[in-house]
């Protein structure tokens, strides 16, 4: 059988023409050296080679931006330059006349390694799903009202750990910690029995925005660069017991999966999609009734050890990204190229669309296992039928360090 070229691609494959997503990668022979890529069909192409192989296509002043080892430079350049290089690599890879030069370019998918794609700057967390959010509300507080009353007028969210964002592929450790149940006398130290996952869509800020300058809605597609996933690992015992009265930290510091491709945001045009109706009439810097439709039509598939466990859909959440980044830098809060913020628990309203383990057992367990591996993929549609693919984020869970020294010698 001839070698398949690797501009011939699959019916259907969800990494065509109109997805070309971002990552770094590196290759057996030069571990050290990272480089740009463009995902391809089962192909990366190398973009650190793009500027010399290709100038007539590639404008001079992007050379420096696509033989970065990291996507920052390019993030920062901003969205004029973000579609430039976007329609470049299309012209790469779909014009005929180039296809002799571009063939050495792209690497087998399955022959590099994949990198954590930008310097992650500062890490924000949401509660945007109605339906996760009441899931949740009944099981940590079954006395209270499920959503509390801020829940409608504004997306609540709050500061992650920036540090511990960690690419698709890495193992994650379950964490030792404080907990305690209503049925312990007091707390004990020791390995999460209740390690969980947490299905959501991540955010990458490129252009920053100046201390107290407020990024409204209409400012949402400047700003943002891309799109990725994200598994929230939640340590439900160590969070239970933490969160009152400042909400998630050590339960979530841990761990931050995200996938190795950034696909740009303008991949989803066709995917946009209206919010739920809105219950409240809202504050005019989150009213978004007069701007785009900010949903996404992201579908997305959570599997443990190969199964599929659920399909959240995107589509359902309440607050929106554009929302989202209006709020976090209402207060004058300035963004930084770098930025994380991640949607909060994808979950639908049927029982087959929950995000996370806790939603799913009803608080009741199991949780994850030792040696468990976790996989979301998802997709959207594309233009003309098309799909766009946003990769997958896998991630399979080691034993928690051995207990030495006084943490668990604590009175
Ligand atoms: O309702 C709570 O007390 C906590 C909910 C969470 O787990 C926080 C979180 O990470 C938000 C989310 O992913 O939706
Ligand atoms: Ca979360
Ligand atoms: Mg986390």
């Amino acid at each position: 059988m001839p070698e398949q070229s690797p501009f011939d691609l699959a019916e259907g494959d969800p990494f065509g023409p109109h997805t070309l997503p971002y990552g770094v990668f590196s290759t057996s022979d030069a571990p050290e050296r990272r480089r740009l890529g463009v995902r391809y069909g089962r192909h990366v192409l190398d973009l650190s080679a793009l500027p010399s192989a290709l100038p007539a296509v590639v404008q001079p002043s992007h050379g420096a931006l696509l033989t970065a080892p990291t996507l920052n430079p390019l993030l920062a350049a901003g969205r004029s330059v973000w579609q430039e290089v976007r329609a470049a690599v299309r012209t790469a890879v779909t014009a005929p006349e180039h296809r002799a030069t571009v063939t050495p370019l792209l690497r087998p998918l399955d022959e590099v390694a994949l990198h954590l794609p930008f310097e992650v700057a500062d890490y924000v967390d949401f509660y945007s799903s109605e339906h996760h959010a009441t899931n949740v509300g009944r099981i940590f507080r079954p006395n209270g009202a499920a959503l509390p009353p801020n829940w409608k007028h504004l997306p609540i969210g709050y500061h992650g750990r920036s540090g511990t964002v960690v690419v698709t592929g890495t193992p994650v450790v379950r964490p030792n910690g404080q907990r305690k149940t209503p049925a312990d006398a007091a707390p004990t130290f020791g390995p999460s029995a209740r390690l969980d996952i947490e299905a959501e869509v991540g955010f990458v800020v490129g252009t920053p925005s100046s201390l107290h300058e407020p990024v409204g809605l209409d400012a949402f597609r400047n700003h943002v660069f891309g799109v990725c996933l994200v598994n929230d690992w939640s340590a439900r015992d160590i969070q239970a017991w933490e969160y009152m009265p400042l909400g998630p930290f050590l339960g979530k510091s841990f761990a931050t999966s995200v996938s190795a491709w950034i696909t740009p945001l303008d991949a989803f045009d066709a995917a946009r999609t209206a919010p739920p109706a809105r219950d409240f009439p809202l504050l005019p810097y989150l009213d978004d009734a007069e701007v785009e439709p900010g949903g996404i039509d992201i579908r997305i598939e959570v599997a443990v050890n190969g199964e599929r466990l659920s399909s959240p859909p995107f589509s359902a959440m309440y607050w929106t990204a554009a929302q989202q980044l209006a709020h976090m830098t209402v207060n004058g809060a300035s963004l930084r190229t770098g930025d994380l913020f991640a949607s909060g628990t994808v979950s639908g309203p049927e029982p087959d669309q929950l995000g996370c383990l806790l939603e799913i057992t009803q608080g009741k367990g199991p949780y994850l296992q030792d040696g468990d591996e976790v996989t979301l993929t998802a997709w959207a549609p594309g233009p003309d039928g098309t799909r766009i693919g946003l990769g997958e984020v896998t991630g399979h869970v080691l034993p928690a360090p051995a207990l030495t020294g006084s943490p668990q010698e604590a009175p």
